[in-house]
Formats: structure tokens, sequence, C-alpha cells
């Protein structure tokens, strides 16, 4: 299963979360976020990543163009757009990215009719990722989807659980869930951009102990 640890601000521990086992590390573009970092700073710490972890910026209602521009500068090996962009948006950034590059759609579910518009986006981006709804916050909320009406739920793409996931519920969820990943901001955090290694390790021990037992997915 992939495991994405999201708001990476610092190249010790972007390597540290590489080592302990996380597929994919991201990297916050959105300005108004505590754990916003500046694209030179991006690129620097991509440079000195190990290469087999996947590099994924998070990006919201921002330009096209500009988000082409920074993918190109920093090394980054996916995009994930967290704002209110349309499907007719995604298939424009997918033909202007290069195809290595990976497409994620972030949806921010309110109600049942927020789910039903997920298949929208099933032919313009590559993997999809549901997080929770917050009022005032696009992401990195700390809170929970309502995991047992996902279970109704099909997905038609390769998806990301998010939403409030620590190392103390992700095996309650992952009982009722089988996602293709899982992406972990807050829940394993000191502080919003500070990263908890205590916690990340905590995490893989979690996953590891069901490593095998349930699913295909794990
Ligand atoms: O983390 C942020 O600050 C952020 C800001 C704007 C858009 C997305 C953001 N983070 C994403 O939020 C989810 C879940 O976070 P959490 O585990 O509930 O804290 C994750 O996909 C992050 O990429």
């Amino acid at each position: 299963m992939r495991v994405k640890i999201c708001g990476i601000t610092n190249l010790e521990q972007g390597n540290a979360i590489a080592q302990l086992g996380a597929t994919e590390l991201g990297f916050i573009c959105v300005p108004a976020s505590p754990r916003y970092l500046e694209v030179s700073a991006i690129k620097t710490i991509i440079q000195q990543l190990p290469q087999q972890v996947n590099t994924i910026g998070v990006f919201a209602n921002l330009d096209l163009n500009a988000i082409v521009t920074i993918v190109s500068e920093t090394g980054l090996t996916g995009v994930q757009l967290h704002g209110n962009e349309s499907p007719e948006f995604c298939q424009q950034l997918r033909t202007l990215l290069s195809p290595q590059v990976e497409l994620i759609k972030a949806l921010r579910i309110k109600t049942n009719a927020s789910l039903a518009k997920v298949i929208d986006y099933a032919q313009s981006v590559n993997t999809l990722l549901l997080d929770a709804y917050d009022p005032q916050l696009l992401g990195g909320t700390g809170h929970t989807l309502n995991w047992k009406e996902l279970t109704q739920w099909t997905s038609p793409l390769p998806w990301f659980l998010a939403g409030g996931l620590t190392p103390d519920n992700i095996l309650v969820a992952l009982s009722q869930l089988q996602p293709h990943g899982i992406d972990l901001s807050s829940g394993v955090e000191l502080a919003p951009g500070n990263k908890d290694l205590n916690k990340v390790t905590q995490l893989f021990h979690q996953l590891d102990s069901i490593k095998g037992k349930s699913s295909s997915f794990i």
C-alpha cells in the first residue's frame, strides 16, 4: 500500500520519513497553509532525497501554467489538486504535464452528493484522494471522513484515503476500507510542518502488524 506523508518542510524529516517507508512525500504549495514551502526550498529538498520516493506538490486553485512551471522547476513527480478544480481543468493540466507526472485530484467530501461527483474526474486524472470537508480550511484539518459511509463506495480509479488519519486510528480505518494508499499530515505532527518521527514510526509499526493479513492492498 502507498503511504504518503504530507506537509514536509525540511530535508532531515523528509529523508527520515522516506527511510521509515513512506512511498510519497507531500509538499504544500498553498501560500495560506502553515505548511507552505517556497518553490526553491522544495527543489533543494527534492534534489537530495532518495530517488525512489515520490514527491507530490499540493496545489489549490492555482493557474495551469504556474503549476506546470513549478513542476518543471522542482522535479516534483506528482501534482495533487486540493481546491475547486473542475474536471475540465484537470483534463487540461493532464495534457500539459509530462505523462510520467501523476495527477491526483483531492475531493473534500461534505455529503453523499460530493461523493457522487467523483466519477466526473475518472477520465481526467490518474488517482483520487478523499479528504474531509472543513468550511474554513482546504486541508490538513485533522478531521476524519465517515469511513462507514465510504464502504458503500467503489472508486473508478486508484485512490488515497486522507483526513485525520493517525497511528491510533489507522487500523480501524483500514479494517473498513481498502484504499490503494493512505495520506497523513496533522496526525503525525508536533506542530504544523514539524513532523513527529515517533508518530511516523508508530504508523509503520501499525501497518507492519497487518501486512499480508487483511487484504492485498497492504
Ligand atoms: O496540509 C495543509 O496545510 C494543506 C493545505 C491546503 C491543502 C491541503 C493540505 N493538506 C492536505 O490535507 C490532507 C489531510 O490532512 P490531515 O491528515 O487531515 O491533516 C492531506 O491530503 C494533505 O495533503
